[in-house]
């Protein structure tokens, strides 16, 4: 039995991961926390990680990047591998999250499905083959979402960035002056009502358009996804992983 740790285990993802883990027969949910813990009756809910008097042998976390120190001293004091599934962080605590991995074992993605991560190979291919198509990225999600654009379209603009690196982000284009220039990929984020998340990834060139787009159509794809890579994630040394390294 793996005990599992959940950070934000009250939002809207920490409520579906703590259902998807507690009917995972492999898994057993040690504890959560939250800012706000309400006393549920079926596991301990703490307010700040640094509270937590419990061992686990893997934390996953979906809370909001605020929560990034505590949660990587936490894991650096217990030697406990940490999925983060957390987006919105700046190039600091992005910087943060890989000097910690030197110390423990860190699966780090802003897509937990596998259809996205299928998406994001397929993105570098097309962007090797439509030579000066003019790439733009669009992602929709939720009204309640805090961060844009989304942590996955920055992935997919850095997999096309990997084989176009002179490519500057232009996010949501906008006024008088906002014409396109050739080495630049709009990133365009869209919010409303309850849309779980969508990527659209379209190369538009002379007289033709080719659409790349990944629908997601519940959250438990990405409550799965953090479950598998928790799994994969404990038998790891320290180091920095991502799907890539679990699906090859
Ligand atoms: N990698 C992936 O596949 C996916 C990643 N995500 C990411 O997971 C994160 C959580 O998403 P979601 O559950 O929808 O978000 P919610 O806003 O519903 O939940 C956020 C959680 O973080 C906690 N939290 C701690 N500090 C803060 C703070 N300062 N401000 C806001 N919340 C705080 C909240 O605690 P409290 O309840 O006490 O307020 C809550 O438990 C987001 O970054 C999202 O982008 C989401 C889906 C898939
Ligand atoms: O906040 C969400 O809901 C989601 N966030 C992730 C992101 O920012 O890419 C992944 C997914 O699209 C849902």
């Amino acid at each position: 039995m793996l005990k599992v740790i959940i950070n934000g285990c009250l939002g809207k993802m920490g409520k579906v991961l703590t259902r998807c883990v507690q009917e995972d027969e492999d898994l057993k949910l040690v504890c959560g926390v939250s800012q706000n813990p309400i006393n549920n009756g079926s596991f301990d809910i703490y307010p700040k990680m640094n509270d937590i008097n419990e061992g686990a042998d893997v934390i996953i976390d979906f809370s909001h990047h605020s929560t990034l120190n505590d949660v990587l001293t936490f894991a650096i004091k217990t030697k406990t591998p940490l999925v983060i599934a957390t987006t919105g962080y700046n190039e600091d605590e992005l910087n943060k999250i890989k000097e910690a991995s030197k110390i423990i074992p860190i699966f780090h993605s802003s897509n937990m499905s596998l259809g996205v991560n299928v998406l994001l190979k397929l993105v570098k291919e097309a962007t090797k083959m439509l030579n000066n198509f003019d790439i733009e990225v669009i992602e929709k999600h939720h009204n309640k979402k805090v961060d844009a654009p989304s942590g996955t379209a920055i992935m997919i603009a850095n997999a096309a960035k990997d084989v176009l690196p002179n490519v500057e982000y232009n996010y949501g284009r906008y006024g008088r002056k906002a014409k396109r220039s050739e080495n630049e990929i709009g990133i365009h984020a869209i919010r409303g009502g309850t849309i779980v998340g969508e990527h659209d990834v379209i190369y538009a060139g002379h007289d033709e358009v080719v659409e790349l787009k990944h629908i997601a159509q519940s959250k438990d794809i990405f409550a799965k996804g953090s479950i598998t890579a928790a799994k994969y994630l404990v038998n790891q040394i320290p180091g920095y992983y991502n799907m890539d390294n679990m699906l090859s």
